[in-house]
């Protein structure tokens, strides 16, 4: 395999589906990815674990019951949780290990992956293979996010990913963010690339991040994911087949998991229309879309015009509450 795929619709399409996923979500998406040999699939609240809250949304079902159900339903899948460092708290990363989970994939803006020392040298302590997430990589240059890649790597991250949570990064900024970090990681952690869909990059900015030298590539089936979705991963395998570059995936089984197991689970279809490709061009954080389409309706006022200001207060997440304030400021208080 040259590259792992981590297919993400079951974490990053919670946002889309207001972590609303059930059981039987899980276990009808899980058995499809696995039986078309996605290597590893992610599976959380969108915001990771701890993340049902008033803030974020609440789960329909404790997000503990969903990593058992794809732990028991996967027979050749590693699954994999997110955990963002004060939304969730290290216990959540032993319970989900004790569930049955392989991978930690932890969480911090692109500036503060100093907070997240901890969580990996605990994940490592308890035998969990560890990612680190630096997101939104479109707000820092190159030189700052290799800085930040190395402060993952030698607290025992064993891949970094460059997160463009905001659909932004195009293509030639992919791939010299993760050349930055090959360069500076070299031997100790591999690379990542975690698209958005916002502006219709997300397979051509993953291939480029792989001709970069990055090994693990996030995507979800049918874009199930926030804003305008992920790199679709069925396009991606398609792609890198006829590019010669092996994911171990089949094409066609990974045609019919997206459409006829993932697509009915979806709310609606992740489009790429106005509110999303205005997410890309103004580098808002993608899990801001449905926060957004709510504060513009309560408060009677531009859902676009919400997402610009965001932009302009280059809002990080974990400032949903941000969106209140700006619907105010466009109401006129
Ligand atoms: C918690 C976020 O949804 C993580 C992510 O997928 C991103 O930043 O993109
Ligand atoms: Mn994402």
């Amino acid at each position: 395999m040259d590259v792992r795929v981590t297919d993400t619709s079951l974490r990053d399409g919670s946002h889309a589906k207001r972590h609303q996923f059930t059981v039987d979500d899980v276990r009808n998406i899980v058995g499809a990815l696995d039986d078309a040999g996605v290597p590893v699939i992610e599976v959380t609240h969108g915001d990771g674990l701890g993340g049902s809250s008033f803030t974020y949304g609440f789960s329909h079902t404790p997000e503990q019951e969903l990593i058992k159900t794809a732990v028991a339903t996967a027979s050749r899948a590693r699954i994999a949780f997110l955990m963002l460092p004060g939304v969730g708290v290290k216990d959540d990363i032993l319970v989900s290990a004790d569930n049955g989970a392989q991978i930690c994939r932890i969480a911090t803006h692109c500036t503060e992956a100093d907070i997240s020392v901890q969580h990996f040298g605990l994940a490592r302590e308890r035998g969990l293979e560890t990612v680190g997430f630096l997101m939104m990589a479109h707000s820092q240059p190159p030189e700052k996010l290799a800085q930040q890649a190395r402060i993952m790597a030698d607290a025992g991250c064993q891949c970094v990913y460059v997160v463009d949570s905001a659909g932004a990064l195009i293509m030639d900024q992919v791939g010299d963010r993760v050349s930055a970090l090959v360069a500076e990681l070299g031997e100790d952690a591999q690379v990542g690339f975690h698209g958005h869909e916002n502006l219709g990059l997300g397979v051509a900015n993953s291939i480029i991040a792989v001709r970069a030298g990055a090994r693990q590539i996030d995507g979800s089936a049918r874009r199930f994911g926030a804003g305008a979705g992920n790199t679709p991963v069925e396009a991606f395998v398609g792609v890198c087949d006829k590019l010669g570059i092996d994911t171990g995936i089949d094409f066609f089984k990974m045609l019919d998991a997206a459409e006829d197991v993932v697509a009915p689970v979806m709310d609606q279809e992740c489009q790429l229309d106005r509110m999303a490709l205005l997410m890309g061009y103004a580098g808002v954080y993608s899990s801001f879309l449905r926060h957004a389409y709510r504060q513009a309706e309560r408060y009677g006022v531009s859902g676009p015009e919400i997402l610009v200001r965001a932009g302009q207060r280059r809002l990080v997440g974990g400032q949903e509450d941000q969106l209140i304030d700006i619907a105010l400021e466009l109401r006129g208080r």
